[in-house]
């Protein structure tokens, strides 16, 4: 069991080679021809600022600690519920940072799978929410070292043997996890106030020209949300805004910066902030929510909702996604077999008709 994510540095030391790799990745930020000597040159002037960012939320990222452990734990949940594809091995391959995907894939040889051995291997994304730009994203990382290191045919013999967890953005165990986090802030205001609370999820945004290519993301973020909204009863006012855009160019709106400042000012001071497209902590949360937008308002009724971290009613989700995923056979979901509307990229053509195997044949466009 393979789980993908962005990953992030674990110590201020390492924000630099992050950054680079980030930047470097025109699946996330395109800057043509010459990416590989402007993304590094990008990186490299913003490292000094993200590092104090780092450094003010505990000198790292906690991802890989969750990762591993939530892998770690769904393994030992799934062994159990699943006792006829066990045992189950957790790995972890990030996008930017240790372990990277070249990393994982050298462990599942030394594990005894591939090189000519064969085995099973499922992908599973810990992006709940589907997008290029990330999920999107680590597939055609896979897809290239699996192509560098055990050749391009599908089926080839001895090979490992992929198949695709790519998005479970309503998943019920997912949503009863986010429900619970939110009501254990909800009861800590008084009772009087409470049903008034405004609940304001954040997600990450997306540049608009990935919004107008077509990206899933928006949409599935979205259906998280009302999933929710009607597992809690509609109890409270909500919105959904997005967060952490960086760089001139027009992102989707609207800002989770300015819609706490303008709902503080018109006197609604009472709200959480819920991150629903990340599963762990980070500086998104950490830093941009807690030390900036929370900090700002300067109102103690703004809070926000605990990060998924190392809840177990959500663990117990991954195991049932992963459960249901290898009982179906499927090679991946449906949707992953159409691209954006506006995609122009071999990537990630190549890709999807990898990852489909041969139904993909029929279906790509
Ligand atoms: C679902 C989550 C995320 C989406 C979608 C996403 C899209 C996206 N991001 C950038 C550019 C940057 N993102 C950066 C950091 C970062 N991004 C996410 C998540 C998503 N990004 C996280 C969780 C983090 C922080 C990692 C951490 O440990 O906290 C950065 C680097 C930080 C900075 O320089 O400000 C950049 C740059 C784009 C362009 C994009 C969609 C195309
Ligand atoms: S950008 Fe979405 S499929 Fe290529
Ligand atoms: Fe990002």
């Amino acid at each position: 069991m393979v789980f993908m994510n962005m990953g992030g540095p674990s110590t201020t030391d390492e924000v630099g080679d992050f950054l680079s790799r980030l930047f470097s990745d025109a699946d996330l930020i395109p800057l043509g021809r010459l990416q590989s000597y402007i993304g590094p040159l990008i990186a490299r002037r913003r490292t000094p600022k993200i590092q104090k960012q780092y450094s003010d939320i505990g000198g790292g990222s906690p991802i890989r600690k969750w990762s591993e452990h939530q892998a770690a734990e769904m393994c030992t949940i799934l062994d159990k519920i699943s006792p006829q594809t066990a045992p189950h091995k957790p790995y972890v391959a990030f996008r930017y940072a240790d372990p990277l995907t070249e990393e994982m894939y050298q462990r599942l040889f030394d594990d005894g799978f591939g090189n000519g051995k064969g085995g099973r291997a499922v992908a599973f994304t810990q992006y709940p929410q589907y997008s290029c730009s990330t999920t999107g994203s680590s597939l055609n990382e896979l897809w290239k070292w699996r192509s560098r290191l055990e050749g391009k045919a599908t089926d080839q013999a001895g090979a490992i043997q992929w198949s695709v967890i790519d998005r479970w953005p309503v998943h019920p165990g997912l949503i009863e996890a986010f429900a619970q986090l939110i009501e254990e802030q909800l009861k800590t205001y008084p009772e009087a106030r409470r049903k008034d609370v405004i609940i304001l999820f954040s997600a990450h945004s997306l540049p608009m020209s990935v919004v107008n290519r077509g990206d899933t993301y928006p949409a599935e973020v979205a259906a998280t949300v009302y999933a929710v909204m009607q597992r809690i009863g509609f109890s409270n006012p909500y919105r959904l805004c997005w967060q952490s855009q960086v760089g001139p160019s027009a992102w989707l709106g609207a800002q989770t910066s300015d819609t706490v400042e303008n709902y503080v000012k018109k006197g609604r001071k009472d709200l959480i902030l819920v991150p629903i497209a990340f599963t762990s902590d980070h500086i998104e949360t950490l830093y941009e929510l807690d030390l900036e937008v929370i900090h700002e308002a300067g109102s103690e009724g703004v809070k926000r909702a605990a990060s998924l971290n190392g809840s177990h009613v959500f663990i117990q989700a991954l195991a049932d996604i992963a459960k249901t995923h290898l009982e179906s056979g499927e090679k991946c979901s449906m949707q992953l077999g159409l691209r954006c509307q506006g995609c122009t990229s071999e990537r990630c053509l190549e890709q999807k008709k990898f990852f489909l195997g041969k139904q993909g044949d029929s279906i790509i466009l």
